[in-house]
């Protein structure tokens, strides 16, 4: 039996501080490894424009380069349509019988989970993990894990604006997802 950390998000791009929160839980809660899931259509971003699903699995792949712990998860790209935590939980649990579940969350997404599809029952197949977040609180009215980690105050949006702005980017993202961005003229570069 083995404990895994499920990292759902949309990676657009991916940045330090996913890798920096999936690092601290991994090892406070003691688990076994990472799984980097990124999302087909964000459910609750279906109006917004999300960039092409194989340059963010590549910006992935990228980021997560050299660290034995951390794995991208594939699963919500075999699916169409929003990729409801609900639906991948229940095939992933079917997948894997042997596997515990963490699902890590930061505190943006706690303050959204009464929305989530079919919530009531998810919380009963998956342990939440959550990650304090600049600027959102941790309370929920459901049970979810709080795990300490040094806040990081960057997000993709945070990114793509830059970039789209000619700002510097250092040491916000890894350097060769930086340079993946460059390369593939992403956000505007
Ligand atoms: N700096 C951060 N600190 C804590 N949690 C974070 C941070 N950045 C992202 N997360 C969490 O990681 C998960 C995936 O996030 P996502 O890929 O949407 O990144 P994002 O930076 O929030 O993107 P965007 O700015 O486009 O909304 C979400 O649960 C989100 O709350
Ligand atoms: O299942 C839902 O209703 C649901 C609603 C909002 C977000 N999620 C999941 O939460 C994770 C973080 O979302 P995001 O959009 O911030 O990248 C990602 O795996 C999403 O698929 C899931």
């Amino acid at each position: 039996m083995g404990k895994i950390g499920i990292f759902g998000g949309t990676f657009d791009p991916p940045h330090n501080g996913h890798l920096l929160m999936a690092n601290e839980v991994l090892h406070s809660l003691n688990l076994d490894k990472i799984w980097f899931m990124p999302n087909n259509i964000p459910p609750h971003k279906q109006k917004e424009p999300v960039t092409e699903t194989h340059h963010r699995v590549n910006m992935l792949k990228r980021a997560i380069e050299g660290n034995p712990f951390f794995q991208v998860q594939l699963i919500e790209l075999e699916r169409e349509g929003p990729s409801f935590t609900y639906d991948t939980v229940k095939i992933l649990k079917e997948r894997y019988p042997n596997e515990e579940f963490y699902f890590i969350i930061g505190s943006d997404m706690i303050e959204n989970l009464p929305h989530w599809h079919r919530i009531e029952e998810l919380m009963d197949m998956v342990q939440f993990v959550g990650v304090k977040r600049n600027g959102y609180s941790n309370e929920s009215t459901f049970f979810v894990k709080e795990v300490e980690v040094p806040q990081f105050d960057v997000s993709s949006t945070m990114i793509r604006e830059r970039l789209k702005n000619g700002q510097a980017v250092d040491y916000l993202l890894p350097k060769k997802v930086i340079q993946y961005i460059g390369e593939n003229r992403l956000y505007g570069t």
